[in-house]
């Protein structure tokens, strides 16, 4: 069904109402006016008629009988004047000689003479008599349109003074709408439009408290209401913004509002050539503090550097919070370099005073990275890239210290991604192999096992060492995915050993710092030795003394590690804390001595010194004692007669392929030692 839509305005509508409502019984009223008036009169006209006639032929008589002619025309005369008279004709009849016809006629003044009677006029006649002799006969006659005529003269009056009425009602009427309708409706439409358009002015005193001024109250009451949530909203929605963009303990902006503010800073500098530096702040020793002083201690230092960095630069200058101990410095138009360094030197000044924390005095300090624009980057996210890595080189050369963005920086980092996506695919295509080398009992040469490590098959640059590709695979947070593979691999090679019936002994494999991070660990460990029917006594991990000292979670997951029966070997021993606490706890089948001491030996007498140490705590706590690099005689010699229980080294045989050990396995002399 189709919805006629009435487009017509009230304004519009109500006039047309009020016209419509006043002309049509006007008409209406008109037109009863004329019917009554028309019955009214009709009779009267008739009776007027009879009655001039009458009169007519009574002043007639004496002028006849006298034949004054002068009466008679002056009768006459004054007949056809009278209202609605045409014509009229007298013929006389003289007494004295009937045959002799007089005929008299009268013709209203304004109709062509001769015309007697004109055509359709309405004619009455009487006889002229005295004493019942007739002097004459007289007809008269009438316009038929006479009432006619006296209607339409009174219908027109009428129709003006019932126009005027008219008009005037309409005007009232419409002065009333107009006032009380048509203006408040107006009123109340501009009301909506400021509500609508979230006007400040849009409260309206209304006088009527009409129909339509109880609205009005209510819209004003909807404003207030309107007003006061759309501040509420406002001041939500800036409430989420800063939240939104800013960090929630420090106040200080977040990187998302650093980044537009330093895009919009980049574009003036450029434009304006004005010089343009970002600062990358990274806190040293903050963990330090945190895991000592706990976490609000923690908290608590941040806002403290946070309000001394934003107060050791210009208040033009952003200061921003990059996330954990990370902070961003953007600092405009800086000067000179020389002016620069001072702002970084005072930085680095404010951030080292100590400060109180849990009542106790702590202390931190800043290494900062510098790029600067345009020579380092044009656009904010290079230009932190760049100043991060500024950074971070800093902190490599030691705590609260600052450097610059170099490109070979960049360089390091582009090799560095490169060496990643290759271990990606070198993982995806198994390109990465074990190779092996054996550990042998010091006293009477006997096999005890072997060291399983990884070698990268690589497709253009052939056999690649693994100090070459296990710290970026670190960095990358791939070594998590490598050690399992080396887990695995060990474990499927001792299968494929014991299925050929070779003696292997006990197959050792390195497992990173970071690998002790996840508990998952150990599940993988354990899965790899089901899968392969592996027995504990048949596999060995090593992990370096720093794991111990740098990962929390490192000595639980040792333990779990323990409790499955695997023994664990403590690599590298003498170069990191080398804690006794540790290895009282941790109760390592073995400790492997550095190759470190071992290469001067037996001449160098500190080395003598501490690896006899290191073996006489071992048998103290009851743990054997590994010497790995052992490359000449005089070392196993003295390594033999100190006391070290296992051999490991060139001498020995260097570590090989699966097949190669087999062969080197099934080809070894029975007593390598006392040879
Ligand atoms: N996380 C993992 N780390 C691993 C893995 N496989 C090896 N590694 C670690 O890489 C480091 C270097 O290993 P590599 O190049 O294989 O060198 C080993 C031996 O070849 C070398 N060695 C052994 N005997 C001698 C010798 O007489 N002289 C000499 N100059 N070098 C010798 O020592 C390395 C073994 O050292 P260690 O592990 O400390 O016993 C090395 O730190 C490996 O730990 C792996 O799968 N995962």
């Amino acid at each position: 069904m189709s919805v006629l839509r009435v487009t017509l305005s009230i304004r519009t509508t109500l006039v047309l109402a009020v016209l419509v409502a006043v002309i049509a019984p006007l008409a209406i009223w008109l037109t009863v006016q004329q019917n009554l008036f028309r019955s009214a009169f009709q009779p009267l006209v008739v009776e007027n008629r009879q009655a001039q006639l009458n009169l007519a032929v009574s002043a007639l008589v004496e002028p006849l009988w006298t034949l004054n002619e002068t009466g008679i025309t002056a009768v006459l005369d004054r007949t056809v004047a009278q209202p609605g008279v045409l014509s009229l004709r007298l013929e006389e009849t003289r007494p004295t000689d009937d045959s002799h016809l007089v005929v008299h006629q009268r013709v209203r003044a304004d109709l062509p003479p001769g015309t007697v009677p004109p055509p359709g006029a309405v004619c009455l006649q009487a006889p002229v008599l005295r004493e019942g002799q007739s002097l004459g006969e007289l007809q008269v006659c009438y316009d038929p349109d006479q009432l006619d005529r006296a209607m339409a003269s009174r219908r027109w009056e009428l129709f003006k003074l019932a126009a005027l009425q008219a008009a005037m009602a309409a005007l009232l009427v419409m002065g009333v709408l107009y006032h009380r309708l048509i203006r408040p409706l107006d009123r109340l439409k501009a009301q909506a439009s400021r509500i609508a358009l979230r006007g400040e002015e849009a409260t309206m005193s209304w006088r009527h408290m009409d129909e339509i001024g109880e609205l009005g109250e209510h819209l004003n009451d909807v404003h207030r209401q309107l007003h006061t949530l759309f501040g509420q909203i406002e001041r939500q929605q800036q409430a989420l913004e800063k939240l939104a963009l800013h960090d929630h303990l420090t106040g200080l902006p977040n990187r998302l509002l650093f980044r537009e503010l330093a895009q919009a800073a980049c574009a003036t500098a450029l434009r304006d050539g004005h010089a343009l530096a970002v600062l990358f702040i990274d806190l040293d020793r903050f963990k330090v503090v945190n895991d000592t002083l706990g976490h609000s201690a923690g908290d608590a230092l941040l806002k403290t550097i946070a309000q001394r960095l934003s107060s050791s630069v210009r208040a033009s200058d952003a200061v921003c919070r990059h996330s954990g101990d990370e902070f961003l410095l953007l600092l405009q138009d800086y000067g000179s370099l020389e002016q620069l360094m001072q702002t970084v030197e005072r930085i680095q000044r404010e951030v080292a005073r100590p400060m109180m924390l849990e009542g106790r005095e702590a202390h931190v300090t800043a290494s900062i990275g510098i790029a600067l624009l345009p020579d380092d980057a044009r656009e904010p996210d290079e230009l932190v890239r760049h100043a991060d890595l500024a950074m971070y080189e800093a902190k490599k050369a030691g705590s609260n210290g600052h450097g610059f963005y170099r490109a070979e920086l960049n360089q390091r980092v582009q090799a560095q991604m490169e060496v990643e996506r290759e271990l990606r695919e070198a993982l995806a295509r198994d390109e990465f192999e074990l190779h092996f080398q054996p550990q042998i009992g010091a006293a009477r040469g006997e096999l005890l096992g072997c060291e399983a490590l990884i070698r990268w098959r690589h497709p253009q640059r052939g056999l690649v060492p693994p100090l070459s590709f296990i710290p970026a695979a670190e960095q990358a947070g791939l070594i998590g995915e490598i050690g399992v593979w080396v887990v695995r691999a060990a474990c499927a090679q001792i299968a494929r050993w014991k299925a050929e019936g070779l003696a292997f002994g006990c197959v050792a494999v390195n497992l990173s710092a970071n690998e002790f991070r996840d508990s998952a660990l150990v599940d993988t460990v354990r899965d790899a030795m089901q899968q392969h029917g592996v027995r504990p006594d048949e596999f060995e991990i090593e992990i370096t003394e720093t794991v111990l000292m740098t990962e929390a979670a490192a000595l639980r997951i040792v333990a779990d590690l323990q409790a499955l029966g695997i023994s664990i070997a403590v690599d590298d021993f003498g170069t990191g804390y080398s804690s006794l606490a540790y290895l009282k706890r941790l109760r390592p089948r073995t400790i492997k001595i550095d190759r470190g001491f071992l290469k001067d030996l037996p001449e160098d007498e500190e080395d003598r010194v501490v690896v006899e140490a290191i073996v006489g705590i071992a048998q103290a706590l009851g743990i054997e004692v590994v010497a790995e690099g052992v490359e000449t005689e005089a070392q196993r010699d003295y390594l033999c007669g100190a006391g070290c229980h296992i051999l490991q080294g060139y001498l020995i045989a260097r570590p090989a392929d699966a097949q190669q050990y087999a062969q080197w396995l099934a080809a070894r002399p029975p007593d390598i030692v006392s040879a």
